[in-house]
């Protein structure tokens, strides 16, 4: 389990005098993080989804508030130890060796993890097999598609089997027929016992994938739940109407209330399911036509 209690990560910033002020990156963020849950970060740029994350897998010092793996402290020298054994980090860029092999940046990885000649090989053919990358083990990451960098990333990270993943932003720029295989990728790794937390600003990706999902603006968090209980909480049913400038939209929990709605207004209008998207942007705000 995972536990974050009133974080809060300030930078320091010139306001527009020039003169010294701070930057609130993440303002009081609490949650708990249940074991084998993929849970997502969802928020608009500049929510405060990569401080977090970098906070928790101890890039980044909080500037205050508690962070717990298991109980065990990250600000405790012995417990953080502990912890980065737990944690495996797959970054939004793609920071390989770009003059080395695909096996080749697996086992420089490896071996910052103390494995053993025969513990390495076994282990990045098992994981080259795991992400299906087995052809290219010789290949130059250089000559990999977007997609199979995506999934040696995710390789890289698991090599001294961590119980927790970190994904930051997995499918940016991504083709969707990819986007969908890194998905089966992060369901298998769940179903094999991990925990996953994944920061996405794509609401799609979120309501897949994700058991559970906080949604995150200008460093606050907004609201926790299933993605069904949002849509249920907030209407199954949306009423959408449109002028020559504005598009807009309201909840309803029947068809038949959405309908009669749409008697009353004269607009372009029409009546669907609701999702994710429609409480995402309910909570962090509408925008002009948005
Ligand atoms: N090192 C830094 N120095 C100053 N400000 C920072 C730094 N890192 C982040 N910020 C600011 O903190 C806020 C949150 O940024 P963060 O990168 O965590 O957001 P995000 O939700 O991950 O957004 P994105 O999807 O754009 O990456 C932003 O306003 C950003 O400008």
């Amino acid at each position: 389990m995972i536990e974050v209690k009133n974080l809060r990560k300030t930078f320091p910033h010139k306001d527009t005098q020039n003169k010294k002020a701070e930057k609130v990156a993440v303002e009081n963020l609490s949650l708990t993080i249940g074991t084998g849950e993929i849970f997502g970060l969802l928020g608009p740029n500049g929510a405060g989804k990569t401080t977090t994350i970098r906070m928790l897998t101890m890039l980044s010092r909080p500037t205050s508030g508690e962070i717990l793996y298991d109980g065990k402290h990250i600000g405790n020298a012995d417990d953080a130890r502990q912890i980065k054994q737990m944690i495996g980090v797959v970054p939004q860029n793609l920071n390989f060796d770009q003059d080395l092999t695909v096996g080749e940046n697996l086992e420089l990885h490896a071996r910052l993890y103390h494995m053993n000649r025969e513990e390495r090989e076994a282990r990045i053919a098992e994981l080259l097999e795991y992400v299906e990358l087995q052809n290219v083990i010789n290949d130059g990451v250089r000559q990999l598609s977007g997609g199979m960098k995506r999934r040696l990333l995710i390789a890289r990270a698991l090599i001294h089997r961590p119980e927790i993943l970190f994904l930051d932003e997995p499918t940016v720029a991504l083709d969707p027929q990819v986007r969908w295989r890194i998905w089966e990728l992060v369901r298998r790794l769940a179903k094999d016992g991990a925990t996953v937390l994944i920061t996405t600003h794509y609401i799609e990706e979120a309501e897949e994938l994700c058991d559970r999902v906080a949604i995150m603006n200008k460093g606050k968090l907004i609201d926790v739940d299933t993605p069904q209980n949002f849509i249920n909480r907030f209407g199954r049913f949306v009423a959408e109407w449109r002028d020559d400038v504005h598009r807009d939209f309201r909840f309803f929990n029947t068809r038949e209330e959405a309908r009669q709605f749409i008697g009353t207004i004269d607009a372009a209008s029409s009546i669907r399911k609701s999702n994710l998207e429609d409480v995402f942007i309910e909570l962090t705000g509408r925008k002009e036509g948005l």
